[in-house]
């Protein structure tokens, strides 16, 4: 009999207070109207705003089997948000997103029909190809980003047209092995584990998402941030 596929969502979050109920609505809607199993893991990292009480009023609503608080002492990095969430992920997929609303869920579907097209052990979210896209950055943010994914692509040559973004479906079981081997903490975390997979052999399939800017709060990516992801492409380019 075949194995049902089960979706586990790491979600990490900082101040995500005002964001968590709509973007945990708007999964459940999803995943049920694909009528698919899933559960939503929140690594919250002490968030000074109570997202911490907004995520158990959530687990009350939809049931502890379906949310898991999964709290962190305090705020220690994207990465390392992901390290420590996948640790609790039950199903054989995992998906990253983040939490305000940037990545919509409604892309899930596409990428879930998307991986059983080819078997693949990696989907990832695009806005650098077909009808992907980015709204709401202003002009400095664009070319930040498409400047990252550009450097990148020059120096490593993956071959995967956004390597920054962060919404993605693994293998859980790809997603371990290609996880232990990154080193990087912060923003560059997203691009070392694709340019890895890649090296690993791999399978990558890409879905076009549209990125929409956050409705609620602050982005937490600063002028350290960027240098960090400019050595992280070079030590790269040093090692793979
Ligand atoms: N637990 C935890 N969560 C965090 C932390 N820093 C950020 N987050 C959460 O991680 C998600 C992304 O953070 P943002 O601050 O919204 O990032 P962004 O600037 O919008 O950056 C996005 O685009 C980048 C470039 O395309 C991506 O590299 C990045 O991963 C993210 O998708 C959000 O859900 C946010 O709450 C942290 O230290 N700890
Ligand atoms: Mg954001």
């Amino acid at each position: 009999m075949a194995v049902k596929n089960k979706y586990s969502i790491l979600l990490p979050t900082y101040n995500e207070r005002r964001n968590l109920p709509i973007i945990t609505w708007l999964l459940n809607r999803t995943f049920t109207e694909n009528n698919l199993d899933w559960e939503l893991i929140i690594i919250d990292d002490a968030s000074p705003d109570g997202t911490q009480t907004v995520a158990k009023q959530l687990i009350n609503a939809y049931g502890s089997n379906r949310i898991k608080l999964q709290p962190r002492a305090g705020k220690l990095g994207l990465g390392t948000a992901y390290v420590h969430g996948l640790q609790f992920a039950t199903g054989n997929f995992v998906i990253i997103m983040d939490a305000d609303f940037s990545h919509h869920p409604k892309f899930i579907s596409r990428m879930v029909a998307k991986q059983a097209e080819g078997d693949y052990d990696i989907v990832t979210g695009t806005r650098y190809a077909g009808d992907g896209g980015v709204f709401g950055w202003d002009l400095k943010r664009k070319f930040v980003s498409r400047g990252a994914n550009l450097f990148a692509d020059t120096v490593l040559r993956p071959g995967v047209s956004d390597l920054t973004g962060s919404f993605r479906l693994y293998k859980k079981a790809v997603l371990q092995e290609v996880i232990r081997r990154t080193e990087s903490k912060g923003y560059t975390f997203q691009m070392e584990m694709m340019v890895r997979a890649k090296g690993m052999g791999f399978k990558v399939a890409e879905v076009p998402i549209t990125f929409v800017d956050r409705l609620y709060g602050e982005s937490k990516l600063g002028g350290d941030e960027i240098v960090e992801y400019a050595k992280g492409v070079l030590n790269l380019w040093l090692k793979v």
